[in-house]
């Protein structure tokens, strides 16, 4: 892939922190590496504690990474060239109470550089853009959670960035307000953006994500496309048999991964395509009726509890 095609680079970044007054050293992010492509939604994936927030903030310039280094569009992080590229939300994005959503972005855009009646227009575009217009000159202490999310997204938007990172950008909201974040995420996507998020809601990241990183403990131990993860995986498949006799019930089960026999229906757990083919064989054999043989796909659930947990 061209260089060029590469909005983020992450290589062997870590970072350890080391305790005030005990000493004691964290290993927050221990060498994780990842890149993200042009255009893509990308979910940054892990339980509570896997180094997320850690690992965004040194993307973000907020802490400096112990070793190892990012790129933004090939600039080195944190380089005002690089940060100028990126819009960020922050998981609870802390807004002055007394500014209103004009005042407050208007004041990300300064600090961006921005400034006279072009911020203004931007302003403006982005507030309408995250669909709180109606609330632009509200001071901060009046919104909803939900509105707050979109300010703090506006801020990030309003410097038009080629990449976003977002920390937990569903977290706390409603089911409503979810989707209207997630609409926001894939219309800009859509607009261009290369969006990098972090989340624990994997049925939002299954919607949004064409790839995904998995972080546990400050490693990565899974990644890539959701369909290569989902498609690598052992299949599945549940069989239900019927008039399963009492002499076969055992060995029927010791050939499955999990089983449950209510009566005389079996319902058994199949791992791969040899342990569905001797379980049928063996039901067949044994006058069993064979009533269905549904193949389980794994959810990206599934997986995230087999690697994250
Ligand atoms: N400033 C700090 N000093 C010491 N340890 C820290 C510091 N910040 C984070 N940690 C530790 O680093 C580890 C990773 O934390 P981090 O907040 O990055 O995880 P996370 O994946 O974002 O979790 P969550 O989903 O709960 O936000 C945790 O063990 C945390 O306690």
């Amino acid at each position: 892939m061209a260089g060029s095609d590469i909005v983020l680079s992450v290589e062997q970044l870590r970072k350890t922190f080391v305790k005030p007054f005990t000493g004691r050293k964290v290993e927050a992010v221990k060498g994780i590496s990842l890149e993200v492509e042009r255009g893509d939604i990308f979910g940054f994936l892990g339980p509570n504690g896997a180094g997320k927030t850690t690992t965004i903030k040194m993307l973000t310039g907020l802490i400096t990474p112990t070793s190892g280094r990012a790129t933004i569009l090939g600039e080195e992080v944190p380089s005002p060239e690089a940060m100028g590229k990126v819009g960020f939300l922050p998981e609870n994005p802390y807004v002055y109470q007394y500014l209103t959503p004009r005042e407050f972005v208007s004041l990300c855009g300064r600090l961006n550089g921005m400034g006279g009646a072009s911020l203004a227009k931007a302003v403006e575009r982005v507030i309408e853009r995250v669909g709180i217009a109606y609330a632009i000159d509200r001071p901060v202490r009046a919104l909803s959670k939900g509105m707050l999310q979109r300010t703090g997204f506006a801020a990030a938007l309003v410097h038009s960035p080629d990449l976003l990172i977002l920390d937990e950008p569903m977290s706390g909201l409603d089911p409503v307000g979810r989707k209207e974040v997630r609409d926001l995420i894939v219309e800009e996507a859509r607009a261009g953006r290369t969006v990098f998020f972090s989340s624990h809601i994997l049925s939002d990241v299954e919607l949004l994500c064409k790839r995904v990183c998995i972080l546990r403990k400050g490693e990565v131990v899974a990644g890539g496309t959701i369909q290569s993860l989902l498609g690598t995986d052992v299949r599945k498949s549940e069989i239900t048999l019927r008039d399963v006799a009492d002499d076969i019930a055992t060995t029927l089960a010791g050939l499955a991964s999990k089983s449950e026999r209510v009566g005389t229906t079996m319902v058994l757990e199949a791992q791969g395509d040899e342990a569905v083919k001797e379980i049928l064989e063996r039901a067949l054999a044994g006058r069993a009726h064979v009533e269905a043989v549904t193949p389980k796909r794994e959810t990206l659930e599934d997986i995230f509890v087999r690697k994250a947990l």
